[in-house]
């Protein structure tokens, strides 16, 4: 069989740039096939910047800053210009869009191709896109997902946004004042934060007991009073049933309650981009709401890989490229590599931010027992940089075995995504919590909560050591008594 590529590249989003470019690197040739890149995510986080940025400046007054007007002394109302701000959110995509052009893919040896194209199986497996047949030794899918539609009564006469079309789909001068999000996924979480501090009302409906029913329930329950300190009413356990209009305004039945609204956010999962690539004729199986992928990444077609938001999980950019990573050489080398997700931290940009890798506390217990399970904790109030920044919202929670190994951490706080990284390299690497806590961070720094909190495990070590404590007393008592 002859091959034109490597690997063909089905997906151009910034996880099949990211493959297509490794894949380069390696001196592999790729094609990578793409339909139509969208940057919306990114558009979401620079509005989620304006949201944390007017809750700054309204907050300045505790600082003893005020703003007053030119010649009077009236104070300045906070308030953002949505057209400028949506200005501003295209302007950061489209510096991102140009740094990851087609042009620079093309001059660093990647054969882009726009098309949707679809899979052939004879006589040979390859994939067909505008007129042309890619006949790859082995092909990765990075065509991710779309949102996925309840099926709630009402809810596809009435309307709806979702997190894909979001900020695209609002024409108005003004965003519309409430607003109901049905789902509690990560990404949901911080659209209801970044919406109630632009000045909407926000309702978060979710129809299990907690937002985010696979977090630590202790830091959930946090995020949650923060979300209502900022204004979202937050209903759990509280399934959506039914949608309808009534004049121009949109009526969710939830539970026992009726809820008058301006916008639907639908926010509950999504589900693979699948039915225009011919997959089943390829032997490609999939489920509802991912593709059927081994630890390998592989299809249950062998030379089809896959990675990122079209193999399901929790939806994240670094996730999708870490299973890039994994896919790219197992389709390319020898398919040796599994996926381990222990050591890839994830985290939702709302404020306090909230970063998690590894194992939860009850996961390590299910796990090992909880008799083998130390939880260490440390609460942002007790590092200066937290007292002096006015942010002592937050706390630190490391899962670890008594030997030092540690199995998983939640940070929920400023800076919780930078703190999260060492702790996920710490996992992969082995590193015993004893290391991090002879970090000597700097001072004053965020990094002094992961040391204080890693300095826990010592304490509570010594504390449970009744011999050790023993013969330390007895040493300096020994050392007092005799002058030495
Ligand atoms: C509102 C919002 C906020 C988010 N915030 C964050 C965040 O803060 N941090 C984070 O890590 N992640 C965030 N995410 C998730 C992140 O965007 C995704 O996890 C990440 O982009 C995964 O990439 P992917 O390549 O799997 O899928 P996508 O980014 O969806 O890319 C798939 C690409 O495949 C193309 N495609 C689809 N079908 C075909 C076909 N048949 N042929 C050719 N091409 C095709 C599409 O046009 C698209 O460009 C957010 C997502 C949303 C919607
Ligand atoms: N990273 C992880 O640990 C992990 C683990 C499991 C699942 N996931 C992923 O997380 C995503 C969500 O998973 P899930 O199993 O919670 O999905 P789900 O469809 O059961 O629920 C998603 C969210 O929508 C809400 N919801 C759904 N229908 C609703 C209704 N009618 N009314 C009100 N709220 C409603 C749920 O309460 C939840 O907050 C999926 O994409 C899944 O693959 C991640």
């Amino acid at each position: 069989m002859s091959i034109d590529y490597d690997i063909v590249i089905i997906g151009g989003s910034l996880t099949g740039r990211y493959a297509a470019l490794a894949a380069t690197q390696l001196h592999a040739t790729v094609a990578l096939v793409e339909s139509q890149v969208n940057y919306g995510f990114i558009h979401h986080q620079a509005m989620s910047e304006i949201g944390k940025l007017t809750q700054g400046l309204s907050d300045a007054a505790n600082f003893g800053i005020h703003a007053t007007q030119a010649n009077t002394s009236d104070k300045c109302q906070i308030s953002v210009a949505l057209p400028e701000a949506m200005q501003y959110a295209r302007g950061i995509v489209s510096n991102i869009q140009e740094q990851n052009s087609p042009a620079i893919l093309a001059a660093l040896g990647v054969d882009v191709i726009f098309g949707k194209g679809q899979f052939q199986s004879s006589p040979h497996l390859g994939f067909a896109v505008n007129n042309r047949l890619l006949r790859g030794r082995t092909y990765l899918l990075a065509n991710g997902s779309r949102p996925a539609i309840p099926d709630i009564e009402g809810l596809q006469t009435t309307g709806y946004l979702t997190l894909s079309d979001i900020w695209q789909s609002l024409k108005e001068a003004k965003l519309p004042k409430n607003w109901v999000i049905i789902g509690g996924l990560p990404q949901s979480i911080d659209i209801a934060q970044t919406l109630a501090r632009l000045g909407c009302s926000v309702t978060l409906i979710v129809k299990y007991a907690s937002i985010l029913p696979y977090v630590d329930p202790e830091i959930a329950q946090l995020l949650q009073a923060q979300l209502e300190v900022d204004g979202v009413r937050v209903l759990t356990q509280t399934p959506v049933t039914q949608v309808m209009r009534i004049q121009d305004k949109k009526w969710i039945q939830a539970a026992d309650k009726a809820i008058e609204t301006d916008e639907i956010l639908v926010a509950i999962g999504q589900q693979p981009n699948i039915e225009s690539l011919n997959l089943a004729t390829v032997g490609v199986k999939w489920q509802q709401r991912s593709l059927v992928v081994n630890e390998k990444l592989q299809t249950t077609n062998h030379r089809i890989y896959a990675c990122g938001d079209v193999i399901g999980g929790y939806d994240f950019a670094n996730i999708a490229n870490y299973e890039a990573k994994i896919a790219l050489k197992n389709a390319l080398f020898f398919p040796n590599l599994r996926v381990n997700y222990q050591c890839v931290p994830w985290a939702i940009s709302s404020d306090p931010t909230l970063a998690q890798v590894g194992l939860t506390e009850a996961q390590a217990k299910r796990r090992f027992g909880p008799n083998e399970i130390l939880v260490l904790r440390q609460y942002y109030k007790s590092a200066t940089i937290a007292q002096l920044r006015g942010d002592t919202t937050g706390i630190c929670k490391l899962i670890v075995l008594h030997s030092g190994e540690i199995l998983g951490a939640t940070v929920l706080g400023t800076e919780a995504k930078e703190l999260i990284n060492p702790i996920a390299l710490a996992i992969s690497q082995k590193i015993l919590v004893k290391h991090l806590g002879n970090l000597s961070a700097v001072y004053p720094s965020y990094s002094e909560i992961l040391e204080q909190t890693a300095q826990e495990w010592s304490q509570h070590r010594l504390n449970s050591n009744n011999a050790l404590q023993d013969f330390l007393e007895g040493f300096f008592h020994f050392r007092r008594n005799w002058n030495l």
